[in-house]
């Protein structure tokens, strides 16, 4: 897959050189390349946004410099690339969501200042590519970096070879199956007691049946309490199902 982002802080893409999506690039599972919006603002100040028609706060990104920048970019590579435009006006970013992206070979995340790019560069590249304005939540950031950070990473680990175990993706919150919309229950690790404190007796029994059984009952729990919203979602007959493997 290869990945590009344009965006007037580069370097706020530095974590793209670390931890799983680092070691992604380095084994060339993922091409990751960052661009400067400015080097396509041409004037003296190299200006890339201005203040809003029809008044109001803030300042909304000009068209000219994305239209070249967007050009440039997809004129580099084959065929036509997925536009992601994080914005808090998109579609929420979900797993469902992450998992279609990481199937797509070629995606261009455009990361804006909040007020937004002038909507015509969006009319522009929807008219001939497959433009995903994406949401990762309802708050308010100051721009779209941290919110391609956090799609690269959950897009990223999807692909085949990059997350060590294949088996984590199975038991992934947000993951299908019968785990469906289930938050992930508590884990442990050594020591087998820590300030006092021991490990739930099943985890130690080695009877996997019951293991697996404990943990989606505590997967539950953790649903009811932190989101409920979730338990409406959840398949009782997946559950049944899942009895019976276990
Ligand atoms: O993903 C959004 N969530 C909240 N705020 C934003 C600001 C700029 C871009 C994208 C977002």
């Amino acid at each position: 897959m290869r990945l590009d982002v344009v965006t007037i802080f580069p370097e706020y893409l530095e974590p793209l050189n670390v931890s799983l999506v680092g070691k992604a690039r380095a084994r060339g599972q993922l091409d990751v390349r960052i661009h400067d919006l400015r080097d396509w603002a041409h004037d003296k100040h190299n200006t890339v946004d201005d203040t809003p028609y029809g008044g109001g706060p803030g300042m909304v990104m000009k068209p000219e410099p994305w239209g070249e920048a967007l050009d440039s970019v997809i004129a580099s590579g084959e065929g036509r690339p997925t536009l992601v435009v994080p914005t808090p006006s998109g579609k929420p970013f979900t797993q469902q969501l992450a998992v279609e992206l990481s199937e797509k070979p070629w995606l261009v995340f455009t990361p804006a200042r909040y007020e937004g790019i002038d909507r015509r560069v969006i009319e522009e590249y929807g008219d001939r590519l497959d433009v995903r304005e994406v949401s990762i939540g309802d708050y308010v950031l100051a721009g779209g970096e941290a919110p391609v950070l956090v799609m690269v990473e959950a897009i990223a680990r999807l692909l085949p070879g990059v997350l060590g175990n294949a088996e984590s993706h199975r038991d992934d919150s947000f993951a299908p199956g019968a785990m469906a919309d289930l938050l992930e229950g508590p884990v442990y690790t050594k020591p087998p007691e820590w300030r006092g404190r021991g490990i739930p007796d099943v985890l130690l029994s080695g009877h996997h049946g019951k293991i697996a059984r404990w943990r989606r009952d505590e997967a539950f729990r953790r649903t009811v309490v932190n989101r409920p919203d979730l338990i409406e979602r959840t398949d009782p007959a997946a559950f049944d199902k899942k009895d019976r493997e276990m």
